[in-house]
């Protein structure tokens, strides 16, 4: 339902006042994400992560330089239909906590969510208490303002955001940083419920612990190159059904695999890799 066609992202590099540089941050990224389908996409610091969800929702800095082609339901998605989807069809739970509105109490600020998506106010409000609870955000919480939240507090009311605007395709972008192992547990059954409704859901996530369970496939980036996709199936064992080194290195780095986190930093991508991806 959304497809990405050599998608190549260039932002500029200051490298001093006068000189300016362009930096890859995505090189030919090609993928189709499925409906029904939780997608991970699993890779380190820097890897562009962030930068694929803000092409994808239309959010990236105005001197980007974009190419390739996005399509979404079988239409180009194009900036003018982006903005029109964004917030309806097309929910960015953002990595960043500055996302919300610092003058707005949570409880209207997930009912603005609501109304977005053509909900009429109170029945915006009962959905934002219902949200509210159901990720465990009391009276408290729900009166208060971005500042009075924790961390994983502000993080469980953009994951309620998305899961009121009932957008059909869902960029969870690292929303389980901050979060202790129930609240995680609840926002990841959470985005699995949403695409066992046939919604897409793009998880993004350093850890790719985090994605497995509820993954279908998994796309591992890495300095800009998509290093591979793999259904999240192929995470097992020795990791033999992986294609690249580098996925290989990253499961094996996981604790219950041993912990070989030097592998991750010695497996170099391949000639091979660099120009499939
Ligand atoms: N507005 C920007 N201008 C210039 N470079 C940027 C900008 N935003 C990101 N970058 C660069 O693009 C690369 C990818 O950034 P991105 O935020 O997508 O990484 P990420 O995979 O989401 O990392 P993290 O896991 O830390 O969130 C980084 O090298 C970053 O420095
Ligand atoms: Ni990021």
């Amino acid at each position: 339902m959304l497809t990405i066609n050599r998608l190549s992202l260039q932002l500029p590099l200051y490298v001093s006042w006068w000189k300016r540089e362009w930096a890859t941050c995505l090189n030919e990224f090609s993928l189709t994400f499925c409906s029904g389908e939780v997608h991970g996409v699993v890779g380190a610091s820097g890897a562009g992560k962030s930068l694929l969800a803000y092409a994808i929702m239309g959010l990236l800095p105005t001197a980007a330089r974009l190419n390739g082609q996005l399509a979404y339901q079988g239409k180009p998605l194009d900036e003018a239909r982006q903005r029109q989807l964004r917030g309806r069809e097309l929910a960015l739970i953002p990595q960043s906590l500055n996302a919300l509105d610092p003058l707005a109490r949570t409880k209207r600020q997930v009912a603005w969510a609501a109304q977005r998506a053509g909900q009429s106010s109170r029945h915006a409000l009962q959905s934002a208490q219902r949200a509210l609870d159901h990720y465990q955000l009391d009276a408290r919480a729900q009166q208060a303002y971005a500042h009075e939240l924790s961390g994983g507090m502000a993080r469980r009311v953009l994951t309620a955001m998305a899961h009121v605007s009932q957008a059909r395709l869902v960029i969870a972008d690292e929303p389980t940083v901050g979060l202790d192992p129930l609240q995680r547990q609840r926002v990841l059954d959470a985005l699995r419920g949403l695409a066992d409704q046939g919604k897409t859901v793009i998880l993004i996530t350093h850890d790719l612990r985090h994605a497995l369970p509820i993954a279908d496939r998994v796309t591992i980036m890495r300095d800009g190159q998509q290093v591979e996709t793999a259904s999240a199936r192929a995470f097992h064992g020795s990791g033999a059904s992986l294609a690249s080194a580098y996925a290989r290195a990253l499961w094996l780095a996981l604790p219950d695999n041993g912990f070989l986190s030097h592998a991750v930093s010695q497996a170099q991508p391949t000639e091979q890799e660099i120009t499939v991806a």
